[in-house]
């Protein structure tokens, strides 16, 4: 088995999906683990997604930890810290303590902060991350169930999560080239103890930092800045010349989609679906209550599946969900959520149900959990960041994991209509 070269920590699994399937599109074989691995991974890259964007700092640093063990202990040359494009956290974390705490074991003092991902329309400016047109503050990631951004300035940002400095390295200097940016990250590794949010406004200029970070031990940021990085390997003779691999064997059946993210694009989605097609929605406040919506959303499934595919969901407005979270908490309603979601799928699978469209980070980490999905082979992108994947023990699952703000509209139905040119 080679080793692998390029070892990544996503902190939730659509992310997960979305780095790895740039990884492929760059021409590494990529595996993405749930969790840390029991067994070696024969893969470039391999990405162990976990669910720590908003579990205790503790937590997530311990898991980033034992991800980051597995990866070195599996030979991976460099590491990849993957986060949310919109850099979804707290003002407690995770994002700053989880790095801080892989720099250290690492024995690095730099590394960069990229977020960027224009393929979504996330750019960032002089240190401030844009949405489309709006900075995230005004975007409605403002609004998000569990991270409500409310600060585009990333630099202050990251500052409120770590004793570290943060610096800024502007488009500016971006645009000055591969070399000269370089030269700055090699000399702010020898002098600097800390983090420079990077600028990107365009993928040419991620493709400049990407190429600029190969000497880094430790790279952050979403998936955008990844693109760079397969050729960093074939150019040291590490990865032969990047060939896309992406073909998988996808479920030709009818597919239940479960939406528990409140993200824009995803209630546009779900009012798209509900317009033609079968869906039945769980209401927070009566799952906190009784089983008997689970049970009545099994029941209704079940049926539904035998003749088509259907949506159970649990997205709702911002007001809707500010109501539900000042009833019953912040973190016990996304709880209670993810839980019925995940019983729901569990139900539906032991049905024979093999293809899944799911839409949300935190769902999707519960769902998959709940499905007892270990790892996922790669395969064509539906989206921008979402491509198709399906597990890869037990009997075979075609998973789709869809990002809050990712896909058009008619995504979940272009989702399940896929098929290989
Ligand atoms: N109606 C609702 N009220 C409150 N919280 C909800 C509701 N529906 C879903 N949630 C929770 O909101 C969170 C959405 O996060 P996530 O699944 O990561 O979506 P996204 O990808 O959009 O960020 C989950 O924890 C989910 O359980
Ligand atoms: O970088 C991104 O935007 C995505 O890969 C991602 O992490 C999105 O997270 P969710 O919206 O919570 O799914």
């Amino acid at each position: 088995m080679k080793k692998p070269l390029l070892g990544c920590i996503a902190d939730d699994f659509t992310g997960g999906t979305d780095l790895a399937s740039t990884l492929v599109k760059g021409g590494m074989r990529t595996i993405q683990c749930l969790g840390v691995p029991s067994t070696p991974v024969d893969a470039d890259a391999i990405v162990v997604a976990l669910k720590t964007r908003t579990c205790s700092q503790a937590l997530a640093i311990e898991e980033s930890l034992k991800a980051l063990e597995f990866l070195r202990d599996a030979g991976c040359e460099q590491f990849f810290f993957k986060y949310c494009s919109t850099f979804d956290s707290t003002d407690a974390g995770n994002i700053g303590p989880v790095a801080d705490a892989l720099m250290d074991e690492l024995d690095t003092r730099f590394t960069i902060v990229c977020p960027a991902f224009p393929g979504n329309q996330r750019t960032v400016f002089k240190g401030h991350l844009f949405v489309g047109d709006s900075l995230l503050s005004d975007s409605s990631m403002r609004d998000h169930p569990l991270t409500p951004m409310r600060d585009a300035n990333l630099v202050r940002v990251l500052e409120r999560q770590t004793d570290r400095g943060v610096y800024l390295c502007s488009h500016e200097m971006v645009d000055k080239g591969a070399s000269r940016l370089k030269d700055l990250f090699s000399s702010l590794s020898q002098d600097a103890d800390g983090y420079a949010v990077v600028d990107a406004i365009t993928d040419k200029q991620l493709y400049i930092i990407g190429d600029a970070a190969a000497d880094l031990k430790l790279i952050t940021g979403a998936s955008g800045v990844a693109q760079g990085l397969p050729l960093n390997f074939v150019k040291r003779g590490k990865l032969e010349t990047p060939e896309e691999s992406s073909r998988i064997s996808l479920s030709q059946g009818n597919a239940l989609v479960l939406a528990g993210s409140c993200s824009a694009m995803t209630n546009k989605q779900v009012a798209h679906w509900l317009r033609s097609k079968p869906g039945y929605r769980l209401d927070p406040l009566a799952l906190a209550k009784s089983d008997a919506q689970i049970k009545d959303a099994i029941a209704w499934a079940i049926d539904k599946l035998s003749t088509q595919s259907a949506l159970v969901y649990a997205s709702a407005d911002p007001e809707s969900v500010t109501e539900a979270q000042r009833i019953l908490g912040k973190e016990v309603a996304g709880e209670i959520v993810e839980s019925a979601l995940a019983r729901i799928a569990e139900a539906v699978k032991a049905h024979g149900i093999d293809k899944y469209v799911i839409a949300g980070g935190e769902t999707s980490g519960a769902v998959l959990q709940a499905l007892g999905v270990e790892a996922l082979r790669i395969g064509p992108e539906i989206a921008t960041g979402v491509p198709w994947t399906v597990s890869t023990t037990g009997p075979q699952l075609s998973l789709a994991l869809k990002s809050g703000n990712f896909g058009d509209e008619d995504f979940f139905t272009t989702a399940i209509e896929y098929r290989h040119e």
